[in-house]
């Protein structure tokens, strides 16, 4: 795996009992990091941190039964987006705990967080935590426009928490089992209809190319995006330093506005639990 997707790995804790984690997500819009990493700082601190924005995992990560993975993705139309998967299958356990995160924009996480239980479980772990926090939208970002907020929070830090207590009672003679809200078969992908272009305030500057996870911007036409590969992931909107990249149009504008009612109601975080 190239370097520059894997930060140092640290002992997590202190003393006896301390174990490492192993952090993985993939965060366009930054929301998932944030998520996934107040969970992880409330299971302990440390640990080693894999970005799959920054490149996809190309070999094999392991991680040992005393360790503990934690792993977060947004909810792409209700499914873990199809470009992580490949990654996602490089991660192998044997027989330790993990814990799923999915964090999505207040409509539904419908079928991903099972999806990434399922997923996790088929790869030899025991998922002792699985949960579905709530995030501004990246599409919509006037749909949960302030979450996760405080509450959320404290939702996200307890979940950590409960992961952390779980994490060493399943073993091959009590395994236990992990009941998780979602349908098979899942839904089927979807890749929406809304993709970011730039407009005249665009300065050549280069990072919307930089950070496309699926190279759909060439930088010698920054306000241009590849309509058949980008994913909508608004990273590019993310790091455009003059606010030129945006989802735009008055398609855009009245899906946005129908959105925000769809979207009002505030949904509450969920957690599940290996037992
Ligand atoms: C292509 C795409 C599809 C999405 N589909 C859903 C969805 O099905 N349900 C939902 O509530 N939010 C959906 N969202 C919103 C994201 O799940 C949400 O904004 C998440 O916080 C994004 O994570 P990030 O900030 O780490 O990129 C979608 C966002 C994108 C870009």
């Amino acid at each position: 795996m190239p370097p520059a997707a894997r930060e140092t790995a640290q002992r997590g804790g202190a003393g006896k009992g301390a174990f490492t984690l192993k952090i993985v997500y993939f965060s366009p819009n930054d929301t998932t990091r944030t998520v996934t990493e107040a969970a992880a700082a409330a299971m302990e601190p440390g640990g080693e941190r894999v970005d799959l924005l920054k490149a996809p995992l190309t070999e094999d990560l392991s991680v040992g039964a005393e360790e503990m993975l934690v792993v977060g993705m947004p909810v792409y139309a209700g499914r873990i987006p199809a470009l992580c998967l490949s990654s996602l299958a490089h991660l192998k356990g044997n027989g330790g705990p993990a814990a799923a995160i999915a964090v999505y924009g207040n409509r539904d996480y419908d079928d991903a967080l099972l999806e990434l239980t399922d997923l996790l479980e088929a790869q030899g772990f025991r998922v002792v935590g699985a949960g579905a926090f709530i995030a501004k939208h990246s599409i919509f970002p006037t749909v949960a426009a302030n979450r996760p907020d405080e509450k959320d929070m404290e939702a996200i830090a307890a979940f950590g928490r409960e992961c952390q207590a779980r994490r060493s009672l399943f073993s091959d003679s009590h395994p236990g089992q992990i009941l998780v809200k979602g349908n098979r078969p899942y839904k089927k992908p979807g890749s929406g209809s809304f993709r970011p272009t730039g407009d005249k305030s665009c300065t050549s500057c280069g990072a919307c190319a930089a950070i496309c996870p699926t190279r759909s911007i060439n930088p010698a036409e920054p306000t241009k995006t590849n309509e058949d590969t980008c994913i909508a992931c608004a990273a590019c909107i993310r790091v455009c330093p003059t606010g030129s990249r945006a989802f735009r149009g008055p398609v855009y504008q009245t899906a946005r506005k129908a959105f925000e009612l769809k979207c009002a109601a505030y949904r509450l975080p969920e957690a599940f639990y290996r037992a």
